[in-house]
């Protein structure tokens, strides 16, 4: 039973609804109290002042769901402590084979609402020892301890990881953004209307309230500003406020206004909520590094200092180092703890090692290991238990659903992805219509029909590489939802495939209605659908075969080359230039997994039979007649479409099973996407 209906039963006897606090409280909200569900009548502020319920819990439930209801409430309303004992990871040198420590010996604390910040100089392992501490890495290549509340336990279930890049749909606004997350990360119960109550919250915590119906921007349209745009990325990964957050290095590429705005908003919604926030960082400027609790130093991937980021400067100034007045702090630690400059190798390790040396003495760290003590539950046997929840909020119709929706929106208002294709097959199509105007019954004009055919299949394949931009650029965005669990690859090639099919129907439609009359091709509307269906079914092919180049290989050029590469060579071995038999054996393969000699065949299939041609009059008297196909007495004044294609040796065309070729092709290429998606996944 859902918690929605389990609440309904209950028959509240009060004038505000609990089923709001009771959804609430399922994805965190921290307002929420273990004594939601006691037998007592309490009052409890949710959310926000302006709406404050109050409700009796003198309900009418039984035991049992009473324990189901258990099951869904917040289940760490004071948040989570997370500790790291004497964390390492090490790798072996695949040159040398000799170890590597990447980092070492680190040890830490953050307490929920508090936010920290990992400072280093470059390659010091700062991102290494965040993923360390989100369970990113390899366990068998790591060491030491990771607590939760106390006690061992998987990061994984109760954190975010919010990425570096600011991927998100450009033609999309920023609340369509964060909505588009709210629908996939919240479980089925919760509906609409809290849903989007979450997102107009996550909107204003994050000061986007402004900007909030405003594009995020592409090349073609001006966009929020960077530091909207990544409060907007990072609000869309953080939207059902997970217990503990990791961000790597969220200011990167911010001027210091943008990035103090980032980061202020990051640490209210730490305080607000309890969420235990930890941040990789570059160089903040004074306002932004006073905004942290925690301070993280590491150089070499050992700790320098770890401790309360305000007592930092006085141990510095204990080892001799004083922070010069008016400068930044943050400035001066990386300063001091940088060694890439010196010249003399051994003294910038003797420089480091004295860092590392005075820490391991330090009271700082011994007050950080008692407090990691302190918080250590008494049997380190237990293990931090959470509700596992599946790996995705949604199951796989409401992922294909979601992402389908998205996707139109995105190709209806992408100018650049789809618009701009569509004006240039009409474009060319008209350029096809007066080139090859009326083309006639007449046998010289046979040459000129199979040209056109050719041609209509080759080139609006071959223009499908015009996809690949806006492919990789949501290919992007893939990655970072993928990595954040929104979605499973699966419903994502799936809804790529179904919002593909009515725009490359929009292609084919637009084509052909002008191509098709003014070319004069088969007078007969049935063969004009047909031609249609096939060039229709040749582009779908085509774009299976871009969307599986460009995930194979996903850098623009590269993808272009190798999809025009292709195109080019299935070209060749369709069978039009060079006669089918003539083919060499070697290449007999590819003319059968040659999408476009199906569709060519097909379509040439369509138009030529139930056709009559003209022979040309070499006499009157007696009339004789010159016939290139069919007949060649001399008698006969025309022949048939059939004569034709049984004199180029086309004589087993099956237009369903042609049609079943192409399907098959566009269901491999599919296939190949999916793999490739999921493979990359394994690797990465
Ligand atoms: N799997 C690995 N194999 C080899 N070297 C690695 C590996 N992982 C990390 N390193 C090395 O460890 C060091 C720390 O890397 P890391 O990316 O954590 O540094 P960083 O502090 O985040 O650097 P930056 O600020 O430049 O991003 C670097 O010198 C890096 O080359």
């Amino acid at each position: 039973m859902l918690p929605a209906q389990m609440v309904q039963m209950m028959e509240p006897t009060y004038d505000n609804d609990p089923l709001t606090q009771i959804r609430q409280s399922t994805y965190g909200n921290p307002a929420y109290t273990e004594t939601a569900y006691t037998e007592t009548a309490y009052t409890e502020t949710v959310y926000s002042d302006s709406v404050r319920t109050s409700y009796r819990s003198d309900l009418r439930y039984t035991p049992d769901i009473k324990l189901q209801m258990e099951e869904y409430k917040d289940e760490f309303p004071n948040g989570i402590s997370l500790a790291w004992k004497s964390v390492g990871y090490t790798i072996v040198n695949s040159k040398t084979k000799k170890k590597q420590h990447i980092v070492s010996g680190c040890s830490g604390v953050v307490q929920p609402g508090e936010v920290m910040a990992i400072m280093g100089p470059s390659g010091a392992g700062k991102s290494t020892l965040l993923d360390l501490l989100a369970g990113r890495k390899d366990s068998k290549m790591v060491s030491g301890q990771i607590l939760l509340n106390g006690v061992p336990g998987e990061v994984k279930y109760v954190s975010q990881y919010v990425m570096q890049d600011d991927a998100l749909m450009g033609v999309l606004t920023v609340r369509e953004n964060i909505q588009f997350a709210a629908d996939l990360c919240f479980p089925p119960y919760v509906d609409q209307a809290e849903k989007s109550y979450r997102v107009q919250q996550i909107i204003e915590e994050f000061g986007l309230d402004r900007v909030a119906d405003n594009k995020i921007g592409t090349v073609f349209v001006r966009g929020v500003s960077g530091g909207e745009k990544r409060r907007a990325s990072i609000a869309s990964q953080v939207i059902t406020l997970p217990k503990i957050i990791f961000l790597d290095e969220p200011t990167t590429g911010l001027d210091s206004a943008a990035a103090y705005n980032v980061m202020k908003s990051i640490v209210e919604m730490a305080r607000k909520h309890k969420l235990t926030v930890i941040a990789s960082i570059h160089q903040p400027s004074t306002e932004t590094y006073a905004l942290f609790d925690k301070l993280c130093l590491i150089a070499r991937g050992n700790t320098l200092y770890f401790g309360d980021r305000e007592k930092a400067t006085s141990y510095f100034e204990g080892l001799g180092h004083v922070c010069p007045p008016y400068s930044n702090p943050a400035d001066h630690f990386l300063r001091l703890v940088n060694s890439d400059f010196m010249l003399d190798k051994s003294q910038a390790e003797r420089h480091i090692d004295t860092f590392i040396k005075s820490y391991d003495q330090s009271k700082a760290k011994s007050s950080t290991l008692s407090e990691i003590r302190g918080i250590t539950k008494a049997s380190m046997m237990n293990r931090f238990s959470s509700r596992q929840t599946g790996t995705y909020a949604r199951g796989f119709i409401d992922q294909t659903y979601y992402l389908t929706v998205r996707s139109f929106k995105n190709s209806m208002r992408n100018v650049l992805m789809f618009w701009v294709r569509v004006a240039m097959y009409v474009c060319l199509a008209i350029l096809m219509g007066t080139t090859w105007w009326q083309v006639g019954y007449n046998q010289e004009n046979i040459n000129d029909r199979f040209s056109a055919h050719f041609f209509s299949v080759a080139f609006l394949a071959f223009m499908s590489v015009a996809g690949i931009p806006g492919f990789l650029e949501e290919r992007l965005v893939f990655t970072r939802e993928r990595g954040n669990n929104f979605y499973s690859v699966g419903p994502y090639v799936l809804a790529n495939t179904i919002i593909s099919i009515p725009f490359v129907m929009i292609i084919a439609a637009s084509f052909s209605v002008v191509a098709y009359p003014m070319i004069g091709l088969h007078n007969d509307f049935s063969n004009a659908l047909l031609f249609c269906f096939y060039l229709f079914l040749a582009l779908i092919v085509a774009e299976s075969m871009v969307v599986f180049i460009s995930a194979v290989i996903p850098i623009f050029v590269a993808a272009l080359t190798l999809v025009a590469f292709a195109n080019g060579f299935f070209m060749v071995v369709e069978g039009y230039f060079v006669h089918r038999e003539k083919i060499p054996k070697a290449w007999k393969w590819a003319h059968y997994i040659d999408y476009q000699k199906w569709a060519f065949e097909g379509i040439i299939q369509n138009d030529f039979i139930g056709l009559t041609f003209n022979c040309k009059q070499i006499s009157d008297n007696p009339v004789k007649y010159f016939c290139l196909y069919g007949d060649k007495s001399g008698n006969s004044s025309t022949f048939t479409g059939k004569d034709v294609l049984d004199d180029y040796g086309y004589t087993e065309i099956n237009l369903q099973k042609w049609a079943l070729a192409l399907f098959g092709l566009m269901i491999a290429f599919r296939i190949g996407f999916y793999l490739v998606l999921r493979l990359k996944r394994n690797t990465q």
